[in-house]
């Protein structure tokens, strides 16, 4: 019954980091469910834990306590990647052998892995720099470099880590409206770590709202708009306003516990 198990099952979990003699407690409770093929946003304060959630998910940390579970059922792809902030790419590779590497290491042929490779960097616009190395590229660039490669190796489940919030705001704003076209696309699980409330709004289909350290989940919002999405459209909508505004209340009150502890 393989099909009616969520993507990736997490129960009870915690988290304790020993640093310097002393113990944090990053993580405390934490159960929830990703279903194949949804788009989980997960917001929450600084500090709550979403960037230690995504590492366990993609198996760079172990969890103190619980359980955590990703199902994995075609072997032929990987079970994870992971997309970070920070736009790590290969910097002595060109763009086309960032992502040409990481298809040979998911087990492509030379020949498939530079089709592929061509065939998501005309995706993400970069065509035109396949020769170029990262140095010489811009931010927004860079991190379209880091996401093709993520989304060429084809992974069941995508994780990605507060992925635009180096960018300026238009070009975040571009770079949304891009990663909603192609997640629509295809529609592969995807968990995707935000601070912004209207970039998880604008594309999960749920977001899973932390509460301040140690962080739990709080609520789960349901996004009720339908796909495709027309980004004027939802960011016009009255709807994206007023849920806006409550999970905005919600976190602030999170913060402002936080800062009177
Ligand atoms: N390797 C580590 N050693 C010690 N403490 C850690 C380690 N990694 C994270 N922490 C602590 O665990 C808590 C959660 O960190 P984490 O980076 O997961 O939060 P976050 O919600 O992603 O934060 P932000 O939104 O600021 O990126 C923080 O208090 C952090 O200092």
């Amino acid at each position: 019954m393989a099909d009616v198990l969520p993507k990736v099952s997490v129960r009870d979990v915690g988290k304790v980091f020993s640093a310097n003699g002393r113990e944090v407690q990053a993580l405390s409770g934490i159960s929830l469910d990703v279903h194949d093929g949804e788009f989980l946003c997960l917001l929450g304060p600084s500090g709550c834990g979403k960037t230690t959630l995504l590492r366990m998910m993609g198996g760079l940390e172990r969890s103190s306590t619980g359980t955590l579970r990703i199902r994995h059922d075609d072997r032929s792809r990987p079970a994870t990647a992971i997309v970070f902030q920070d736009y790590s790419v290969f910097p002595w590779k060109t763009v086309r052998a960032n992502v040409t590497f990481a298809l040979l290491q998911a087990g492509r042929s030379r020949r498939t892995a530079r089709d592929e490779a061509a065939h998501w960097l005309d995706l993400l616009d970069l065509g035109g720099f396949a020769d170029a190395y990262p140095e010489t590229l811009s931010g927004g660039m860079k991190q379209r470099v880091a996401i093709a490669r993520a989304l060429a190796v084809r992974p069941e489940l995508l994780l990605m880590d507060e992925p635009l919030a180096a960018l300026d705001a238009q070009l975040r704003l571009l770079l949304q409206e891009k990663l909603l076209e192609l997640w629509e696309a295809d529609r592969h699980t995807v968990v995707f770590v935000t601070h912004s409330i209207d970039e998880a709004l604008l594309l999960g289909d749920r977001i899973a709202v932390m509460s301040a350290r140690p962080g739990r989940i709080g609520t789960i919002i349901d996004v009720p708009f339908e796909r495709p999405r027309d980004p004027a459209e939802i960011r016009a909508a009255r709807e994206f306003t007023e849920l806006r505004e409550r999970i905005w209340q919600q976190l602030r009150r999170e913060i402002q516990q936080e800062g009177a502890r």
